[in-house]
Parts: structure tokens; sequence; C-alpha cells
């Protein structure tokens, strides 16, 4: 493997587009959160509160009925949709294209939500980003793969890259695995660490930003609410993983002075993004 291209502020300004004078929000995409169950809707509100204070004009949670209030009341910004059981997804259904899509945080692996990503799978045609349980799923049923479209973003944390890959001896392997799983399924795969590197088939970027500060629940659920923000506002997949990772971080980095790395936590990470993108200006 060639050494991995690093993802610094003067490649981050190469990519990012400010936004436009004339914009409103039915031009600056709309992105559809699927995720939550009984106890994980914390998750579902993370991604979609961090994917309105990424930019896109609209946001839609879609979650199991339990969630309705919680959604609307934590994200008066957020649109809801909801599943018809109470606890869990089973039936994924929406009336409007989404711009870009981001599945699996705190789904839960009930087989009726096993299925309803499978049945979503096969009619989906949006840009899609996927995380967390949904990745574990897909685990479940390797056969699923094929179903997922090219370019999709998949959002791994180790042990959900290990459920997906297999085990690895080394940090070469790993990345091997990694690169080789890129290029079977088409997918880029964010595999999320210290640092997080960015696979693209055979090309590996490496983040620059971020710190232990992000080791705190939730901080993955703000990070694919972030990508698929990005994606619905019309970034390329590279471009939206490569910037919302490069974010992500630049929000430790910044905060980290006045909050120190205990009290940091996901929300935080949601409160520091305007000095995040701000910074990108200067
Ligand atoms: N407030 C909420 O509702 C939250 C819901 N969450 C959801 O909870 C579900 C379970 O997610 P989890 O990720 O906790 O469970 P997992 O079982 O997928 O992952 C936990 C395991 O992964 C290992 N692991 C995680 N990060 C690692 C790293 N950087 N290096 C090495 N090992 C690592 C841990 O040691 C542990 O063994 C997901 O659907 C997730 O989206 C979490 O995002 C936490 C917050
Ligand atoms: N020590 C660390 N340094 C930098 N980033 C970290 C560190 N620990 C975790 N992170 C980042 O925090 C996020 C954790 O994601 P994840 O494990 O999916 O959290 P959750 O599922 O709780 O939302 C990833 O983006 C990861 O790269
Ligand atoms: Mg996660």
């Amino acid at each position: 493997m060639k050494n991995p291209i690093p993802i610094d502020r003067a490649a981050i300004l190469k990519r990012y587009k400010p936004v436009a004078t004339n914009a409103h929000k039915g031009i600056q995409g709309h992105a559809l959160l699927i995720g939550g169950s009984y106890g994980k809707m914390g998750s579902v509100c993370l991604s979609s509160k961090a994917a309105i204070k990424t930019g896109c004009g609209l946001v839609t949670a879609f979650v199991p009925k339990c969630g309705y209030e919680i959604v609307q009341i934590s994200i008066p910004e957020v649109m809801v949709l909801t599943d018809e059981k109470e606890k869990y997804l089973s039936e994924i259904h929406y009336d409007f294209i989404p711009n870009a899509i981001g599945i699996g945080m705190g789904i839960g692996q009930e087989l009726p939500t096993q299925k309803a990503l499978h049945d979503f799978l096969l009619k989906n045609k949006s840009p899609l980003v996927i995380d967390a349980d949904a990745l574990n799923i897909l685990s479940l049923n390797p056969k699923w793969l094929p179903l997922v479209p090219q370019n999709t973003i998949l959002t791994p944390h180790p042990k959900e890259l290990e459920r997906l890959i297999g085990k690895w001896t080394s940090d070469e392997e790993k990345m091997e695995k990694t690169i080789a799983f890129s290029k079977t399924h088409n997918v880029i795969v964010v595999m999320k660490g210290a640092p997080t590197h960015i696979v693209a088939g055979e090309t590996v970027y490496k983040n620059t930003t971020g710190n232990p500060a992000l080791a705190t629940a939730g901080s993955g659920d703000v990070l694919t609410g972030i990508i698929t923000s990005l994606l619905a506002q019309s970034y390329t997949p590279l471009d939206a993983a490569l910037l919302g990772v490069y974010l992500h971080g630049l929000t430790a980095d910044i905060a980290l002075p006045e909050t120190g790395h205990e009290s940091f936590i996901a929300s935080t990470i949601i409160a520091t993004l305007g000095k995040a993108f701000l910074s990108l200006a200067k």
C-alpha cells in the first residue's frame, strides 16, 4: 500500500463549498436519517441534529413509533416519520426522494429490523451512509452486500469492521483486508479510529484532526449525521466522507481547551460545528 494521503486544511479547502448567497432550503438538500429503537433514540436524535447543523436544508428522521415525541421535542427543526412498530423498525417507507440517507444508528438487530434493512436496500436509490447496527446486520447477512449501491459510505468502528471483514493480526493486514473489501463491494470505508482512515479502493486517506475527547458515546452517530448532510448537499461521496471526518475531528480540537477531554460529549461536537465551519472561512 502507498502512504495514505493526509487530509489537512489545504486538502479540505480544495473540497469545501461555501453556501451560495441565493441558497434556500429547497436546494440545500433533504437528508433522511433512519435509526433508533427503544432506549437508543438518542442515537438518531444526535445524527439528525448534526445533519441540520451541517447545512442541509431539510432533515427527516424515520424512527420506531416510540421515538415520535422524543425526536420532535429534542429537535424541532427536524421532521419525523414513524414505523408501524413501537420499539424497533420493521418497514421503512417515506413519500419523498431524499438527497441522501444515513441508516443504522441505534436500530438493534431484531429479525423484522433485518428484513426492513433488506427491503430498504432493494428499493433505495438515494446516496447512502451505512453505520452501526445496519453494518452489523450486513455482517450477519453477507449475501446482502451486493445490494449496497456503488459509492456507499460505510462508517465502522474497529469492532464493526471486524464483524464485516473478519479478524486481523496486524495493522497492515487490517488495511489490506479493508482495501479488498472496498474494491470488491465498490464502497468507501471510513475506518473510524485514532486516526480515522478513509479507504476508497486502493486510495487511502488519513485524517489529521481529532483527539481522544471523541471517545464518547454518540460520537459516531454525530459523524453519520454530518456525512449524510454533506452528501445531501451534493458533495461527492468521497468529498462528503473526507470533509465530514475532518470537521468532526476539528470540533474536538477547537472545543478541547474549554471542555477538557472528560466533559466533551457528542452534543459538544454538534455545538462546535459552527466554529469548525467558520475556521474554514478564515
Ligand atoms: N445514545 C444512544 O442512543 C447511543 C446509541 N448507540 C448505538 O448503540 C448500538 C451499539 O453500538 P456500540 O458501538 O456501543 O456496540 P458494539 O458492540 O458495536 O461496539 C462495542 C464494542 O466495540 C469495541 N470498540 C468500539 N470502538 C472501538 C475502538 N475505537 N477500538 C477498539 N474497540 C472498539 C468496544 O470495546 C466494544 O467491545 C449502535 O446501534 C449504536 O449506534 C451508541 O452510538 C451510543 C449512544
Ligand atoms: N482516541 C480517539 N482519537 C480520535 N478519535 C476518536 C478516538 N476515539 C474515538 N474516536 C472517534 O469517535 C468516533 C466514535 O464512533 P463510534 O464508536 O461509532 O461511536 P458511537 O457508536 O458511540 O456513536 C469515531 O469517529 C472515532 O474515530
Ligand atoms: Mg457507532
